[in-house]
């Protein structure tokens, strides 16, 4: 039992606490209120803002947030507890934040003490704050691995990895009479790649599977937690602390070792005439970052290629899925798909990255398909480098900017019936043919984000997206699983925003 002075101690902190806090935020607030004027928002509490209403409304957080919009507008803000995060939703505001302002709001939010560990205290690209560091982990990404040039170079690996896809889907068919899981095997058929890009090696399933189920386990890990937005209550997180330390010591050891391999493999090159000729890690190896006197070392490593690994796959095994999804629910789409497959490729040759350049038809399938199904509800966490205007309100340094995508692609301003799922707008004559994804000219859809943070993995994310799907149409006609009830567009999110109902397929291979 207890002793007195302890329960005396213990109860004289349990009321103090939430009365230094109320004084501390009352005179913050009147202070900061007198100062800045930030967009409306739903009202909240001292000190947890409106971190009860958003956990007590039992919705998901995306559709808390999405009623928000009518009410309060296009931007709003929500404290979430100790964080202020400002919310935007129109093409105007995210004109306004990534292109006209974009270098006030290119920067990254503080992270929470579990982020600070697995990203080296924001030693990566999608991290990093605004500055001569991120430059530095930018260009070398770029030119180390997604440039055109670069991706070309890879295309013989890609094409490989294409036809072991396709054979994968081919012996679970027979085994499962034509039945496929179609986000398991297209998350597993891209993460293949990215492993062989990133490490410059062919591992066997196994291994392959171990690394993704670490992978799997740190996004996990990241998952936002109440002490992220209530530092107060940290001291009872320690369990969560200590299984966070867990993973991340285990996402080392699983990857050191395939570092350790690459640095063998480019000592002595003529031992190892299988491997890649050139991989991320290479460019990695020996990097020098503005403002840093050493090259990264290997918990670094570590970090930098696991940003390369989780930030192309989930994304793009969920368009996929979409993808799939919607070739399904429309027979006609599948077969003008699978007609200008035929026309431009033929039925011998598998479909190769430059028969893609030619099909018009396959691009504005994926065009379309990324407008009705971003693959993530928000960009990444933008933060301006000091408060800055934004929409005529204050936007404090300090403070998280979230943008949300679905609201650009689906306003009726910009698109016409834009509820339908039609490739056919994209098609000349058809409006959006000069729709720019990249925001510049114009923001309509922005699936890859926008200005100077967006997607430096655009490029081979649409090559991956599009050879993909041209390859699974080629070899096989897909159709909804008999089993399956009707399909159901609806979404959720798991690291990405995936059907409400995973995908299961039936294949008839194409004769
Ligand atoms: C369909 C595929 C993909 C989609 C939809 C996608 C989407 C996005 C989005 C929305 C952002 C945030 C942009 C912003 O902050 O404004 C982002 C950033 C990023 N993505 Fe992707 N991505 C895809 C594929 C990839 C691939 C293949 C890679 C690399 C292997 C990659 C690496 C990154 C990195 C490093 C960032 C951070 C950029 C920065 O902060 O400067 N992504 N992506």
């Amino acid at each position: 039992m207890a002793s007195a002075p302890v329960v005396f101690t213990t109860l004289s902190l349990l009321i103090s606490i939430p009365i230094i806090f109320f004084f501390i935020f009352t005179r913050n607030k009147s202070r900061h209120s007198k100062q800045l004027k930030l967009p409306p928002g739903p009202p909240g509490w001292p000190i947890i803002g409106n971190l009860f209403q958003v956990a007590l409304s039992n919705k998901p957080f995306i559709h808390y947030v999405r009623e928000l919009f009518p009410i309060y507008g296009p931007i709003l803000t929500l404290r979430m507890g100790a964080r202020t995060l400002i919310i935007i939703s129109s093409a105007e505001l995210v004109h306004e934040a990534l292109i006209e302002k974009g270098q006030l709001f290119a920067s990254r939010p503080a992270e929470n003490p579990t982020r600070v560990i697995f990203s080296c205290n924001k030693f990566t690209v999608n991290s990093a704050i605004y500055g001569p560091e991120w430059r530095s982990l930018r260009r070398n990404m770029v030119s180390g691995m997604l440039s055109t040039t670069r991706l070309k170079q890879f295309y013989p690996n890609r094409a490989a990895a294409m036809d072991r896809f396709i054979d994968r889907i081919r012996s679970e068919a027979i085994a499962n009479d034509g039945a496929i899981s179609v986000l398991r095997n297209a998350r597993y058929a891209v993460f293949c790649i990215l492993i062989s890009m990133c490490f410059g090696v062919e591992l066997d399933e196994k291994d392959i599977i171990r690394i993704d189920e670490v992978m799997k386990r740190v996004l996990i890990t990241l998952s936002p937690r109440m002490d992220d937005y209530l530092p107060l209550l940290r001291p009872f997180f320690s369990k969560q602390r200590a299984q966070a330390l867990n993973v991340r010591k285990e996402q080392i050891e699983t990857i050191v070792p395939l570092i350790d391999e690459r640095r063998a493999i480019l000592k002595n090159p003529a031992d190892h005439k299988s491997a890649a000729p050139f991989s991320y890690l290479d460019s990695l190896l020996d990097l020098r970052v503005d403002g840093r006197n050493s090259a990264p070392n290997d918990t670094e490593l570590v970090t930098l290629c696991s940003e390369f690994l989780n930030g192309g796959t989930d994304t793009t095994a969920t368009a996929i899925e979409w993808g799939i999804a919607r070739l399904i629910n429309n027979p006609s789409i599948q077969s003008k798909l699978y007609d200008e497959i035929m026309s431009v490729a033929g039925k011998d040759k598998p479909v190769s990255e430059n028969d893609i350049e030619g099909m018009v038809y396959l691009q504005s399938f994926v065009k379309e398909l990324l407008r009705k199904h971003p693959p993530t509800y928000f960009s990444l966490t933008h933060a301006a480098v000091q408060t800055a205007k934004l929409g005529g309100y204050d936007v404090p340094a300090n403070a998280n900017l979230e943008i949300y995508l679905p609201t650009i692609s689906e306003d009726p301003r910009l698109w016409k019936e834009p509820e339908e799922f039609k490739p056919e707008r994209f098609l000349p004559g058809g409006g959006g043919e000069s729709m720019d994804i990249t925001g510049v000219k114009e923001i309509k859809m922005i699936p890859f984000g926008a200005g100077r943070r967006i997607c430096p993995g655009l490029g081979m994310g649409t090559i991956h997206i599009s050879l993909m799907l041209a390859r699974m149409v080629q070899a096989f006609e897909w159709k909804l699983h008999p089993d399956e009830p009707e399909l159901d567009f609806g979404s959720k999110l798991e690291f990405t925003v995936v059907m409400n109902r995973p995908l299961l397929a039936i294949v008839k291979a194409r004769k």
